[in-house]
Order: structure tokens, then sequence, then C-alpha cells
């Protein structure tokens, strides 16, 4: 069967004759599952909103070491078992994982960090020279403050119901969205060490991929079709600038509260802030309500996933909502940029993502109606959008 059209998880099983069998297997070890998972994140969790017993964060944020998938060959398969069970469990309770063991090394992380500082210490017409259209246009590029106010695309994702944030201000952060693909000129600093980066964090898309198909009971390349020639991706370089005393003062925050809009988000965090969660600001929204710091943690990626996990696992999954807020006035970090690399990583723009056969049996209909992975990530972007013109 031809995979160039838009092709849903659900076909491409029917396709390969196993979706009855697979579906009943799958949905009955989901089903018997126990609800605690091996970790214990439930048990933290409802302490965390029961008597307030204050728990380690790194606690909060499973921290998952996804070597087993990247190195098959030197681990068993019960170890692989394992960490799909984490994996599960982390997507399941938090929506976020701090990932060790990717085999991605420090040297490619460092080179595109310094990259991208040396770009954005630049002077505000220089980086302009790079800018080729609001925030998500085709071509990437740089775009300055004032371009997004994420927040605005609050939705019904989440889990918490949606929030009304419709007059929020611009985030208070510059971005360079880097593609290998686009014919548009990139800054020098930033051409071969994004490439790298590029290639190497695909790797790890992967990895990712297995390691989900494993953890949800799907066909290793269940993904395949959806990523095949190519998923929509987005390398971000979000630098932060130290904080002026009115961004400090006003009611904007670095990056206000939203969900991520696609698959798996792959950050690395500015490992300056290591050792002081206040410093870094990234915090997830609990499902007690609460919002918890996700560590700056060295040699890790933080992961998480966006609505359209949230769509294809019917739910069992979370897009939770995080944001980015200004560390203390007066702190060493408010006064120092930051630095994130974020990396999105969407199915390509046709694919239609409705819910997983695993995920869905006579107790759990469809909750989602089917979407197109392009629209979505459109609508999300056109609402992100304030408009205000970066260059000039
Ligand atoms: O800068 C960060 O740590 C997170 C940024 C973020 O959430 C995003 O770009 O979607
Ligand atoms: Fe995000």
């Amino acid at each position: 069967m031809a995979v160039s059209s838009a092709l849903s998880g659900r076909d491409y099983l029917a396709a390969h004759g196993v979706q009855e069998a697979l579906a009943a297997a799958v949905s009955e070890v989901l089903r018997t599952r126990p609800a605690k998972p091996i970790m214990g994140i439930c048990d933290i969790l409802s302490k965390c909103a029961g008597d307030k017993v204050k728990q380690t964060t790194s606690a909060v944020v499973p921290i998952v070491d996804i070597s087993p998938f990247v190195d098959e060959a030197a681990h068993a398969d019960e170890a692989r078992r394992q960490v799909a069970e984490q994996w599960d469990s982390a997507m399941m309770h938090v929506g976020f994982a701090i990932i060790t063991g990717h085999g991605v090394p420090p040297h490619t992380i460092s080179a595109l960090r310094d990259g991208a500082m040396g770009f954005f210490a630049d002077d505000l017409a220089s980086k302009n020279v790079y800018n080729y259209g609001p925030y998500g246009n085709p071509f990437g590029g740089f775009t300055g403050m004032g371009t997004e106010a994420v927040s605005r695309t609050r939705d019904k994702h989440g889990s918490d119901g949606g929030a009304d944030h419709a007059g929020a201000l611009p985030d208070l952060v510059e971005s360079f969205i880097f593609k290998p693909e686009s014919p548009k000129p990139k800054p020098a600093v930033l051409e071969e060490a994004g490439a790298a980066y590029y290639a190497a964090l695909l790797r790890v898309l992967e990895t990712l991929h297995k390691l989900t198909a494993a953890s949800l009971g799907l066909p290793a390349d269940f993904f395949e079709p959806f990523y095949s020639p190519a998923g929509h991706y987005s390398l971000r370089l979000a630098y932060y600038p130290p904080l002026s005393p009115e961004a400090q003062e006003s009611s904007a925050v670095r990056y206000g509260e939203h969900t991520d809009y696609t698959g798996f988000t792959i950050l690395h965090q500015d490992e300056a802030d290591v050792g002081d969660l206040a410093a870094g600001g990234l915090q997830v929204r609990l499902q007690t309500g609460e919002w918890h710091a996700v560590p700056p943690t060295a040699g890790a990626f933080v992961v998480n996933i966006g609505d359209l996990y949230e769509i294809w696992t019917n739910g069992r999954w979370r897009s939770t909502v995080h944001r980015v807020m200004k560390p203390p006035p007066g702190s060493a970090a408010a006064s120092a940029p930051r630095l994130s690399i974020p990396f999105f990583t969407g199915p390509r723009d046709e694919a239609v993502i409705e819910a997983m056969p695993t995920c869905v049996d006579e107790g759990h209909p469809p909750k989602y109606a089917p979407v197109s992975a392009g629209d979505h990530l459109l609508k999300k972007l056109g609402v992100s959008n304030v408009g205000r013109a970066t260059t000039s």
C-alpha cells in the first residue's frame, strides 16, 4: 500500500493485516496494567497535592535512561521492557521526562550552543538580516522579541480544561529556527553546528519512536508512514535576553503557558542553570494543578509530548502545559541570558492523526476527532503570532 497519501495508524495496521489481533492483545495488556506505575510517580504526585510533602523535582519529572534502545545489542530485552514501562508511565502521569543515555556527543551540543550565543549577541539589525517572515514560516530564520505570545494558543489540550490568555503580553524571547533544507542564507556561526545537531537529534527521535512503539504495544515501524519521507521538524534556538528593569516589572514571562503542538519536543536546557531550580524557569503544570520546575540536568535532554500525541494515545499520554518563568529579581540568572534548544518533531503535514488502535476499546472510545497534522500546527502558529514586524 502506498504511504504517500494521508494514512492513519489504523489504516496502516489494517494494511499489514494485524490490526484486530494486535488491538485485542494490547488493549488487554493496557487495561490490566497496574494503575500504579513502577516508579511510584502517582504516590509522589498525590503527596504533592495532599499534605504538601516536599519532593525532589527530579522524582516528579522522571529520568529515563534510553540506552537499551540506542544500543540494542548491548542490552537484553528485559532492559527494554523496563524502559518502555517507565516511558509509558512518565508520559501518562507527567507528559515530560529527562532522558540520558541518548548517545549525542557533548561537543555536538556545545558547538551549536556556542554558535547560537555568538549569533544572538549581535545587534538587532544584524540578526534581522535573517528574518524571513513570521515565527513558523517555512524558511525558518530569526524572529525578535514581540513576535510571539504563545499562551494565546491555549485550548482544550493539556487536560486542565484550557485557560483564556487572549490578551497575553508577548513573550520575552528571540528565536532562530534552523532548517537545514531552507534555501535562505543562514548565519555562518550556525551552519555546520546546526546541521550536525539536527542530524544527531533525528537519530534520537528514531530511538524515541522505537521506545514509544514498545511502550504502547505497537509494531516497531508504526511511526514510519507518519514521518516518511520526512516529518515536520523545527530546530529552535530560543534566546532569553538578560531582563531589563521594565521586563522584570511587567507581567510578561519568558515564554507563556502552552502545550506543544505536535509530536515529541526534545529540549536542551541551559546548563549554566544546573543546580538552581528557579534560574532556568522551565515549569510543568502537574495533574494536581501545581507548577513544578524541570531541573536543568547536565548531559540530558528534556522530552515532552505535544497535542498530536494526546490525540494519538486517546488521552492516555498528556500534552502537558508548561511555561518559562523569569528568574527572581536581583538574582544572577535575571541579569544573564538563557539559551534553550527545543527540537520540535511532528508528523508530516498531510498525516491524519487519530487514536491508535491500541488505545481504543469499548471502554475507551475515541475522545478526539481526527486532525490533519499540518492544519493543527498552522492553527496554533496563527494564534501565537502577534504580528509585530521585526524587520524595519
Ligand atoms: O525554553 C524552554 O525551556 C522551553 C521552551 C518551550 O516550551 C517551547 O519552545 O515550546
Ligand atoms: Fe513548549
